[in-house]
């Protein structure tokens, strides 16, 4: 990959998507006498927005982006395992990826659509869908459900899971559709015209499509997060902007290790963890994923902490 002034990051999109969001806190926009800025004060970094994870991952193989922004695991329903499978990688087509970063994001999704086609807007407390915002009972149907106008929801898959007991509540009666992101499904429903469906997406997606949000915070956990990662190329020189970054602060670094076991052989996996503990790594998350090979062989990724001053004692 040429040397460049602006680096490119490849993000899930389009705008306002999760992962958008993600790449914002790691690549934030730049503005003046920032660090974010080369000598002739050009912007860096340029976010680019891209219709899968699958390529996202292509984008930084081939060099068209010099960093990737994706989804790893989300508090409420576990691994991502779109990800999972791309790291997985079991064709060979990434050979090159690495991970340099991650960065967390509070998903609080929301309930998006146009006021008047559904009616009123509703936030939900701690209790379950409570008090009512702006909008309230307007065209209401008194004890009725708010939401029954709407015939068809889009979101991403992740999505539903996040939010099944408000859907369950107040949406068991609409078709679901799958979409790639939850901005994807905001775009889909600002161009609807009969004004029936509505996105489970974010407050961000709400402003960019100028949709309603009909409800907020809708998520079944409080807390509810997820984690991506900052994917890079192997040999390259992209690094990441001083800034930005709440991956563990230095003295703590993180790998994420992928590799597969001899099937069969008893205690394979057992001798391959020990050696992260003889080396001072600290294990902090372990996934498998089906490993394309004979039935129940898997591909393992496994997570370590290591403090700087370990990493100088280790001899690997
Ligand atoms: O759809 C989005 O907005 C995304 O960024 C993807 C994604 C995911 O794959 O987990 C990211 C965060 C949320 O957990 C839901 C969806």
């Amino acid at each position: 990959m040429a040397e460049q002034d602006t680096s490119v990051v490849a993000f899930l999109g389009p705008e306002a998507s999760y992962t958008h969001q993600a790449a914002l806190n790691v690549f934030p926009p730049t503005t003046k006498n920032t660090n974010t800025h080369n000598d002739n004060n050009t912007p860096t970094h340029t976010l680019t927005p891209h219709p899968t994870i699958q390529s996202i991952f292509a984008a930084v193989q081939s060099g068209t982006a010099h960093h990737g922004i994706v989804p790893f695991e989300n508090s409420t329903n576990g691994s991502v395992v779109f990800t999972l499978d791309l790291f997985a990688d079991l064709e060979g087509k990434y050979p090159d990826i690495l991970v340099c970063g991650e960065t967390y994001v509070g998903v609080r999704h929301c309930l998006l659509g146009y006021r008047g086609s559904s009616s009123s807007s509703v936030e939900k407390g701690g209790d379950g869908v409570g008090g009512e915002e702006e909008g309230e009972g307007e065209g209401e149907m008194e004890g009725g459900n708010p939401f029954q106008s709407i015939k068809t929801l889009f979101s991403h898959p992740q999505a539903w899971t996040q939010c099944t007991s408000f859907l369950d509540e107040n949406l068991a009666h609409a078709r679901r559709e799958d979409t790639p992101s939850t901005s994807r499904a905001a775009q889909l429903v600002a161009a609807d015209p009969s004004g029936t469906s509505a996105a489970l997406s974010s407050a961000m997606a709400a402003g960019v499509f100028g949709l309603d949000v009909l409800a907020s915070n809708i998520e079944d956990r409080v807390g509810n997060t997820t984690r991506f990662l900052v994917l890079r190329k192997s040999g390259s020189s992209a690094m990441l902007p001083p800034q930005g970054m709440d991956i563990a602060t230095p003295p703590l670094y993180k790998s994420l290790i992928t590799f597969t076991v001899a099937h069969g052989v008893p205690g394979a996996l057992a001798q391959c963890l020990a050696v992260f503990g003889r080396h001072g790594l600290d294990l902090t998350s372990i996934n498998t994923r089906p490993g394309g090979g004979g039935r129940w062989e898997y591909v393992f990724f496994v997570e370590n902490l290591l403090r700087c001053r370990e990493l100088e004692k280790s001899q690997f």
